[in-house]
């Protein structure tokens, strides 16, 4: 059997409340083995964006994203954001080094067509060159990835962090078993809203088309486990949702949402 890999997705609520995010990162930096962290930050973007005057348009979870707000997510995703987590996991004894999907060619995407929605700077992820990060795993290092990735023009594009988080799980399971867990700020995919406590722990493609139905689950959920459900497809060993306090029980199948293809 091949070694294991932790990819670990961290939401943007928990960055930008810097208890939570302190307690994740020493988390993570305690796991043993190889592991790679993916990080979001868009409501870091949109405080940012709001001191500068530019306003926030999010279609489908995803956001529009003209010159003026790649600027301010190139600067809060690959700087602000980036930099302090690696800064904090350094601390922590986590040899990290910070990358978005431009730094080694690691995460090649195209710019989103225009449809019915112009989403602007927006990447569609076409190729991760899971040798690189291979590459930075054999050297000691822990990969973290900022949600930004480049084109074959030149480019740098915004892109969603829980697909950065499953393409780079599925592009390394050629090398690794790999577990794949989301980390956000509930205990797991809710069956009730409103009972932080309800966590469904095992969510298959029947039951999840039942809850989506009912609208029990709903907003961001619907492509996180939509990437979720792909990761597992396209041969990533487990994935689970969790919360950021939870880490070390979800990599012990002990708490959150397990996610399944069986049942
Ligand atoms: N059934 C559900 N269980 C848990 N969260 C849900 C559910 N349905 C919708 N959500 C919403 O999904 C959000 C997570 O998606 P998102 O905001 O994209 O997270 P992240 O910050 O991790 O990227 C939660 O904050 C919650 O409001
Ligand atoms: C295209 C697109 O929508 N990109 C996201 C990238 C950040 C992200 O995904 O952050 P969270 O995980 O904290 O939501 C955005 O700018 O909001």
């Amino acid at each position: 059997m091949s070694q294991a890999l932790y990819v670990v997705k961290i939401g943007g609520n928990v960055i930008d409340n810097p208890d939570a995010c302190s307690k994740f990162l020493n988390d993570f930096a305690q796991l043993k083995g190889q592991k790679i962290l993916v990080h979001g930050g868009g409501k870091v973007a949109t405080q940012i964006a709001a001191k500068l005057q530019i306003e926030t348009q999010m279609v489908d979870g995803r956001r529009i994203t003209d010159k003026p707000m790649l600027d301010v997510v190139t600067m809060v995703y690959g700087g602000l954001v980036n930099k302090n987590l690696v800064a904090q996991l350094q601390a922590a004894g986590s040899n990290a080094i910070g990358l978005t999907g431009a730094d080694g060619g690691i995460i090649r995407s195209v710019k989103r067509p225009v449809k019915t929605i112009d989403y602007g700077f927006v990447g569609d992820i076409e190729e991760v060159n899971g040798q690189q990060i291979n590459a930075l795993l054999q050297s000691s290092l822990v990969p973290v990835i900022a949600p930004l990735t480049y084109s074959s023009e030149g480019l740098l594009l915004n892109t969603n962090a829980d697909t950065m988080a499953s393409a780079t799980a599925v592009a390394m399971s050629g090398f690794y078993e790999v577990n794949l867990i989301y980390c956000f700020e509930k205990k797991g995919v809710l069956s009730d809203p409103d009972d932080d406590n309800a966590v469904i722990s095992s969510l298959n493609p029947q039951s999840y088309a039942d809850y989506k139905e009912s609208g029990v689950i709903n907003k961001g959920m619907i492509p996180k486990l939509d990437n979720a459900f792909a990761a597992l497809q396209a041969g990533v060993a487990q994935v689970t949702i969790c919360h950021a306090d939870d880490l070390a029980q979800a990599v012990a199948s002990a708490a959150g949402t397990r996610i399944s293809m069986q049942g």
